[in-house]
């Protein structure tokens, strides 16, 4: 019924935070006035499933780490459990995708994100056990990808933001919002999802095109954060280098993004909400395989 995201830099006090939401919302669920179906919370960690913190220190590894968590996630996900993801959840097409899952499933959902500076991260990472401490290569690569939270879309709100400074969580408004808060009906894009392969193979040519025409008309050589209109309805964020970019590039980068999308929609992978052909899951997707292929 209700599903949490935790999002931060490494060790800043993610699991932290987590524990104190959790006794929180334990409470309400425990308190004879309460009524509702929320019956349990349960954690969902880097820690609850194994994964080391090496995992984080080259991108291949990271991969299969966050495909665990979500098919994990998805399992777990139950109208009378609060699912807490306390996890780094730094990419925002990950977060995405995990917005796409609990709408599917009519679930509240809303974002903490845990803030503490760099420089506390790396004292407080200091301190921790051997096997849960991360390299200073790591902790600092993170924190550079970090894709901070916004209340301004749709999947990372609402959100909820809790300084170091801060002695509790804003449990009460948490509640609130998972318990209160308006259920996201699937919608036509969460709908698309179980497309004919016909519709999504069309779908991954046109928006990737879309993609591609946006980010030229945009991309000045000045690099940082721009927003590209890929359709009068569809804006989203891009990080471009600070470089000229070709259309060229961009083209070949298309090409080798259809040709792995392609493969997934003739082998017919369809595990429920993981694959999403929409018009806007499959551009979030593209984004955010530009953002990493053009800073390499
Ligand atoms: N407010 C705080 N003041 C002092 N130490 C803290 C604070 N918050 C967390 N710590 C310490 O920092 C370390 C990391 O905390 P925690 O495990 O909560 O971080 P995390 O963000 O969950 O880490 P990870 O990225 O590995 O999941 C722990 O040793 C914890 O005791």
């Amino acid at each position: 019924m209700a599903f949490i995201t935790i999002s931060g830099f490494p060790s800043s006090g993610k699991s932290t935070r987590t524990h104190q939401i959790k006794a929180h919302l334990e409470a309400k669920i425990k308190n004879p006035e309460y009524s509702g179906p929320l019956k349990q919370v349960i954690v969902l960690s880097d820690d609850s499933l194994g994964i080391s913190r090496t995992a984080y220190d080259d991108s291949r590894a990271e991969k299969p780490a966050r495909g665990t968590l979500f098919t994990t996630l998805q399992r777990q996900m139950n109208t009378d459990t609060v699912l807490i993801v306390d996890s780094l959840n730094y990419i925002k097409g990950f977060r995405y995708q995990m917005y796409c899952a609990a709408r599917e499933m009519k679930l509240r959902m809303c974002t903490v994100y845990v803030v503490a500076t760099p420089e506390l991260c790396h004292q407080w990472n200091l301190t921790r056990p051997d096997e849960q401490r991360y390299s200073d290569k790591t902790l600092n690569g993170l924190i550079m990808r970090y894709e901070e939270p916004s209340s301004m879309v749709r999947w990372d709100s609402p959100l909820f933001t809790v300084l170091w400074t801060e002695d509790g969580v804003p449990g009460d408004q948490i509640w609130d919002a998972i318990t209160e808060g308006n259920v996201k009906p699937p919608n036509a894009s969460t709908l698309q999802s179980i497309k004919a392969p016909s519709d999504a193979l069309h779908c991954l040519e046109q928006t990737t095109t879309s993609v591609v025409s946006a980010a030229m008309t945009e991309s000045q050589g000045f690099g940082g954060p721009v927003t590209l209109s890929v359709t009068p309805s569809l804006q989203l964020q891009i990080n471009l280098p600070s470089r000229n970019i070709t259309l060229s590039e961009l083209q070949r980068y298309k090409r080798q993004f259809i040709t792995i999308h392609k493969k997934a929609i003739t082998l017919g992978s369809t595990e429920k909400g993981a694959v999403d052909w929409s018009e806007e899951s499959v551009a979030h997707k593209f984004v955010t395989f530009l953002e990493e292929h053009l800073k390499a």
